[in-house]
Formats: structure tokens, sequence, C-alpha cells
């Protein structure tokens, strides 16, 4: 039986990491924009990418803080079906890329106090979906994808009226727990499916879709 939940593996770089994403059952793959990041593609690395994947597969472009000329690039290159804010992004920008884009627009929010859980009600207003994340230490290097996890009890039971994901830190060990203590339906991760920073590994891959979809 199809599982009810659905996995995004974010940050592939080659197409093997995506072929063995969408074996083991993720219905969403991240490509990564942000030229800091190991995960990082060029727009014609993702292009060929998105191009070779798999029909019915939500191809995700992660961005942060984005002008609108990379925007313009970014969507005439890249056949993408949904962009992933995971800057500092205001609600209005978030409606205006949704709006000038005609694509869904996923906002990625850091969590790290129950203060966060009104920044997340604010985007839920405008957002197609959210993507509830670890809110980045101070002194990180990256947005997100630091292979962290957020206390989860902080959203137990907590709602919006779009889809959203769960993230930070997730692993094949801890996926079952945070699915059951969150009530997530969705579930993203990068570092632990990786043997090496930007580096997919398709037997970490199937063992984390193993656990998430057994639910
Ligand atoms: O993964 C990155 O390198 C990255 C860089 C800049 C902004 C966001 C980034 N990743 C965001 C994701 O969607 C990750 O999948 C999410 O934060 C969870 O990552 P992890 O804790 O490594 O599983």
């Amino acid at each position: 039986m199809p599982s009810n939940i659905n996995v995004k593996i974010c940050g592939v770089t080659r197409a093997q990491d995506i072929d063995a994403s969408v074996k083991a059952g993720a219905r969403y793959i991240g490509l990564n924009f942000f030229p800091k990041s190991p995960r990082f593609t060029t727009l014609e690395q993702a292009r060929d990418l998105a191009l070779g994947t798999a029909e019915g597969i939500c191809k995700v472009g992660l961005v942060v803080n984005p002008t609108n000329p990379e925007l313009d690039a970014l969507t005439a290159t890249v056949p993408l079906d949904m962009i992933q804010l995971h800057g500092s992004e205001t609600p209005e920008r978030v409606a205006e890329v949704k709006q000038r884009y005609g694509l869904p627009v996923m906002k990625a929010v850091g969590v790290a106090t129950a203060d966060d859980l009104l920044v997340l009600d604010n985007y839920a207003q405008v957002a197609d979906q959210l993507l509830v994340d670890t809110k980045p230490p101070k002194d990180a290097k990256l947005p997100g994808g630091n292979g962290l996890a957020f206390d989860w009890t902080l959203i137990a039971g907590r709602r919006w009226n779009v889809p959203w994901m769960l993230a930070g830190g997730l692993n094949a060990g801890t996926v079952a727990e945070a699915i059951r203590v969150t009530g997530a339906r969705q579930v993203d991760l990068s570092s632990a499916v990786e043997s090496a920073p930007g580096v997919k590994d398709a037997g970490l891959i199937q063992a984390f879709c193993d656990a998430a979809l057994a639910d």
C-alpha cells in the first residue's frame, strides 16, 4: 500500500542521486542554488538533472534571498515545479515571487523556540507550503542543511492551512519518532543521506525512505 508520507531529498547534485531517491520512493527532489553550499548546482547542471527526472517527481529549486534577475535566469533555464525560499524573504516577497513566476512557493522557517511559531503562522497566509526546519546556529555558514534537529514537541499538534514539511537533522533512526511527535505528513532531509557534503548515498537514501514510508 502506498505510504501517506511524502519524502523530499534535498541537495541532489548527480543523476544517480535522483534515481536513488525516486527508486526509494521520494516524491520531491531539491536542487540547491545557494553558491556557498556544498550541494550547489549551476543552472546548466540543474537543467540537465531536472530534464532527466522521472515524471511526477516534484523538482524544487532552493534559493536564498534571490533577486528577480537571479530568479528570471533560474526559471528560464531549469524546469522547476516549485521554488523554495530559504532566506529572510518577507511574506510580501513570498507573495511577489509566487505571482511573478507562477510557481508554487515553499517558505522555509527556522524553529528554535515557541516564538518562531508565530512566524510560521504569518507565512502560512501567503506560501503554498511551509518547510519547518531547524533555525541555524548563529555561527552557521549555511542557513539550512546543517544536520541539526529542533525540539519537535514545539510543533506537536500544530497545524497550518497549507501543506508543510518537517526538516532538520532527520535520519533513518529518528524519522519515525519525528513523524509520531509532530504529525508531519512530509519530511525533508539532506545531511543524513550523504557520504560526504554534497554527495548522496543510495543506501542511506533507501534506509531513510524505508523508515519514513513505513508509517
Ligand atoms: O543544504 C544546504 O546546503 C542549504 C544551503 C542553504 C540553504 C538551505 C540549505 N538546505 C535546506 C534544506 O532544505 C535541507 O534539506 C534542510 O535544511 C534539512 O537539512 P538537514 O538538517 O541537513 O537534513
